[in-house]
């Protein structure tokens, strides 16, 4: 088994930094690029952002929705450049937000098993049906290293209509029942998914014990002064930046500059 992912995590971002880039290929974004929206647009896009990211940033997070809307051939790009990725030392976090009943579960688990086609180090999952749901998930990333980041308050503008009802609300029992997976473990492999476009903090997060992955920078209207408003000091915060930097692409140089000054500004 390969370490946990929340010390792996934790050594990539001492030594490359917290920033997290997603690939994200939107359609309009491969026409930006010059490229066609097709199989063979996505493996030059997936291609470059490797070359470019792969070895400087801590984490690439692909968004699976954009691979399977071009079936098979979509799925073998992204099994390349996940591949291509992890070669070049980035931990892999596929964005998936899979979320279903346990023995169902169990499957999509699969993704943080090393023998799987598109092995990651790391998955999103949704826990709308219930903690639960994802136990299986859970047991599969401690037996192989793998980790998770569970949605919990996400950076969409209505999330809360969903994530705030109840007391303690949605959100903050996402939370809690990840702290719980966390406990006793020296640097937590199990995360949340909190936006950086929340006006407030509004889940409490002390001694949740494993990262925060936060999304909604740039594009969505985040800040690197929002993510330290929001999250201050004390707790891994793994800022994830998609269109923002992508739209520098296709340049290599350029791409690699976009990113850099996203770390940058995240670091000051
Ligand atoms: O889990 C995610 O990554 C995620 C959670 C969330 O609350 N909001 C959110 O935007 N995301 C993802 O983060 C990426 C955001 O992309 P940009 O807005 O272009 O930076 C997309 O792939 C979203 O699917």
């Amino acid at each position: 088994m390969s370490q946990p992912f929340g010390q792996r995590l934790a050594e990539a971002v001492t030594a490359r930094g917290p920033l997290c880039v997603g690939i994200d290929p939107h359609a309009p974004l491969l026409e930006k690029w010059g490229l066609p929206d097709s199989p063979d647009g996505l493996a030059r896009f997936t291609d470059a952002v490797v070359d470019a990211l792969a070895g400087s940033v801590a984490v690439l997070k692909p968004q699976l929705a954009f691979y399977e809307r071009h079936g098979s051939r979509g799925l073998a790009v992204l099994e390349d450049g996940v591949a291509g990725a992890r070669a070049a030392g980035a931990l892999v976090l596929l964005d998936a937000k899979r979320g279903d009943i346990g023995s169902t579960m169990d499957a999509y688990a699969d993704y943080l098993r090393p023998d799987h086609p598109l092995a990651v180090d790391a998955l999103t999952v949704s826990p709308y049906l219930g903690p639960g749901s994802l136990q299986p998930a859970v047991d599969t990333a401690r037996a192989h290293g793998g980790g998770l980041f569970v949605l919990a308050r996400t950076s969409n503008p209505d999330a809360g209509t969903l994530q705030l009802v109840g007391e303690p609300s949605v959100a903050q029992r996402v939370v809690d029942t990840v702290r719980g997976w966390n406990a006793g473990t020296p640097a937590g492999s199990f995360g949340v998914v909190v936006g950086a476009t929340l006006s407030e903090l509004d889940v409490d997060l002390t001694g949740l014990g494993g990262p925060v992955l936060a999304p909604g920078l740039g594009a969505q209207g985040g800040s690197p002064e929002d993510l330290r408003r929001l999250f201050g000091t004390g707790t891994l915060v793994v800022p994830t930046v998609s269109r923002d930097v992508l739209a520098a692409g296709p340049d290599v140089a350029a791409l690699r500059a976009a990113a850099q000054r996203w770390a940058a500004a995240l670091a000051r």
